[in-house]
């Protein structure tokens, strides 16, 4: 016990708390104790505490303000150099038993993993105000709300969580009134501050930890202020914690965007697409169709979670509120729709370029290049320098309600019928610009042999092709094989006649002069119409033996320059490149061991008799 005259830091942390909820303010007065933070902060979530943290975070140099009159209300911030995307040889899922792991993820024991991260953690918030962001996942008034406590002793975080997802006095409220469970994520940048001590702008540890213990259902994170690594509801919760809860209450967390596409007649398909990190999930989300009389609205651009409904469909809803977006790449001409979205401001960039007029810039925001920028790093940059002015991670932090495109089913607990889903990923080679599967289970051995390029998304080799799994390799909270599994159990419980068609897509293939075969962006929607049209039995096919391909008539490719060569290079299905793939995709599924599900092999077996034939 303390004397009278110094209370304790878990005293502190609960004397100002804004609720009764009891076990909420022994775990609050716990992590207080643990970190030992000068203040405690319970994050309301309102504007003007947003703008009160903006301000302190200029001041102390983590953001800088940018031009009002180019992007109100907007900031950037630039990280550590060694602090600039997911660290996934860091991230570890700690189940007791370490085959419910999997062969994907790193493991150690949960008590074991316990020890080392007390010991990270004593003291890490010296010198630092602890946040306690309450949140919700998905929606408030939710059948089931999934609740969340970040407490973080990073203000970027609580500015960046304010944006991601539904977070302050209403959340708290209502989990407080229902003593409702909620994951418990701690984060902590992991620089603490002896008195007096002159912190840095972008505080971090060389040493991370991105561990979750899924029986806990909880979530540590330490050193890292970046993105996926801090802001806990987005990759850690919603994807790596609740896919277990998914196993464990029947429904599915996906790393997939959601899009509503309006054909000329007034028809709605709603599209989900799982493509890795990096590989044109945001893109798709926000697509500016090319093609006269197809509407798209977008749902949702990173994270899914699908449900089957009371009525045999499945169902998906987004539970995030914002995009946490690659910034290169995304311009005028090929994503105006997030153009306009970052135009609108109130976001936050990270690692971005400044313009000499207070704006930002990456590589290909613009056609013309600006004569001179500050790059990410700082330093002055020209057309001539010969590194990027932006990080190729960069990422813009921006509201989906500012989207013009934003569909009005978003905001509907109940979600929207799923009619598709695409999965995708980036190949030079082999895979063809569009295939439906042969029918769901195909569809499923299509997901579970998913393979992309690495990319800058997370730490590590770029451009190297690896199997990820339904684009969840580095988001699954438990065994890959439990996962198809479960997988097929969950569409077993809607009408076979209602599931979605699943459909194998890659923008990235080359041509054979190197370059992209497809067009890609706005174009994809030729291929979005030729899927709505294969679901209304009326676009024609080639079989092929991984599925179904167009016939070059039955793209609409009117008013769009590309090559007979190039559509032929885009749509092939190449024996000898699958007899390669063939041995890479044997080699995946024998790492399953015996969780491997027997139809996903029958199926891949079948596959390999079609190409003997
Ligand atoms: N060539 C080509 N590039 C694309 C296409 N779609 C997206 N890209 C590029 O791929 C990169 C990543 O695209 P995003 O849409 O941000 O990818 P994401 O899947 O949302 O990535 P995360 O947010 O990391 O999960 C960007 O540089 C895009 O410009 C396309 O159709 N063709
Ligand atoms: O999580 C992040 O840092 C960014 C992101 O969306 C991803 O990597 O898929
Ligand atoms: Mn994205």
């Amino acid at each position: 016990m303390a004397d009278n005259a110094t209370p304790t830091f878990a005293e502190r942390a609960v004397q100002d708390a804004p609720t009764d909820y009891a076990q909420l303010r022994d775990w609050v007065a716990e992590i207080a104790e643990l970190t030992q933070p000068d203040e405690v902060h319970w994050v309301d979530g309102s504007e003007e505490e947003y703008d009160r943290l903006a301000a302190e975070l200029v001041e102390a140099g983590t953001l800088t303000k940018l031009n009002d009159d180019l992007f109100p209300h907007s900031f950037a911030a630039f990280s550590d150099p060694a602090d600039v995307a997911r660290v996934e040889d860091r991230t570890f899922i700690c189940s007791e038993k370490e085959e419910d792991a999997g062969f994907t993820n790193n493991w150690k024991a949960p008590a074991e993993m316990h020890g080392i991260l007390d010991d990270a953690f004593r003291g890490s918030m010296r010198g630092r105000t602890m946040y306690v962001i309450p949140f919700v996942m998905g929606h408030l008034d939710a059948e089931d709300p999934k609740y969340g406590v970040e407490i973080t002793d990073s203000a970027y975080v609580v500015m960046s969580m304010r944006i991601m997802a539904r977070i302050g006095t209403d959340v708290l409220e209502k989990m407080s009134r229902e003593q409702a469970f909620y994951v418990p994520a701690v984060h902590s940048v992991g620089a603490p501050l002896a008195p007096g001590e002159q912190d840095v702008p972008w505080p971090c540890n060389a040493t991370k930890w991105i561990v979750h213990f899924p029986e806990e259902r909880s979530i540590w994170s330490y050193g890292s202020g970046y993105g996926g690594n801090a802001l806990l509801g987005k990759k850690c919760y919603a994807l790596r914690i609740a896919s277990v809860m998914a196993r464990d209450e029947g429904w599915l967390a996906e790393h997939m965007l959601i899009l509503k596409l309006t054909n000329p007649e007034g028809r709605a398909f709603h599209i989900t697409g799982a493509f890795p990190s990096a590989c044109g999930k945001t893109n798709l989300a926000l697509i500016d169709p090319t093609i006269e009389g197809w509407k798209a609205e977008t749902l949702g651009d990173d994270i899914t979670w699908i449900r089957a409904g009371h009525d045999g469909e499945l169902r998906v809803i987004n539970p995030e509120t914002g995009y946490f977006g690659v910034a290169p790449g995304t311009g005028w001409s090929t994503n105006p729709n997030a153009m306009r979205a970052i135009a609108r401001g109130n976001s936050i960039f990270t690692n971005v370029a400044l313009t000499d007029d207070g704006g930002v810039w990456w590589e290909g925001m613009t056609d013309e290049v600006p004569a001179h920028l500050t790059d990410w790093r700082g330093n002055d940059w020209t057309p001539e320098s010969d590194t990027p002015a932006a990080h190729p991670n960069s990422r813009f932090c921006t509201p989906i309600e500012q989207t013009d495109m934003l569909a009005d089913e978003y905001r509907d607990p109940a979600g929207v019928k799923l009619d598709a889903i695409l999965f995708g990923g980036r190949r030079k080679t082999t895979v063809p610009l569009v295939t439906e599967a042969f029918d769901w289970e195909d569809g499923i051995l299509k997901g579970a042999t998913l393979s992309s390029e690495t990319t800058a998304a997370a730490a590590g080799a770029v451009g190297v092709v690896r199997r990820d799994p339904m684009a969840m390799l580095p988001f699954l909270g438990y065994d890959a094989g439990d996962y198809l599994a479960h997988w097929i159990e969950e569409s077993g419980k809607a009408d076979a006649e209602k599931l979605p068609r699943i459909y194998l897509v890659n923008w990235f293939r080359r041509n054979r002069d190197g370059g992209f075969a497809w067009p890609g962006f706005g174009e994809n929607s030729r291929v979005l119409k030729w899927v709505a049209e294969r679901l209304e039995g009326k676009a024609d096919a080639v079989e092929t033996p991984i599925g179904f391909t167009p016939t070059p008539e039955s793209l609409d490719l009117t008013g769009l320059d590309v090559s007979d060569a190039d559509l032929d290079d885009a749509l092939k299905v190449d024996r000898e490149e699958w007899a390669k793939e063939s041995e890479l995709i044997e080699e995946w599924l024998e790492r399953f061991g015996d969780s491997l599900p027997a139809s996903i092999r029958e199926r891949y077996e079948a596959q390999k008799a079609r190409f003997a034939l």
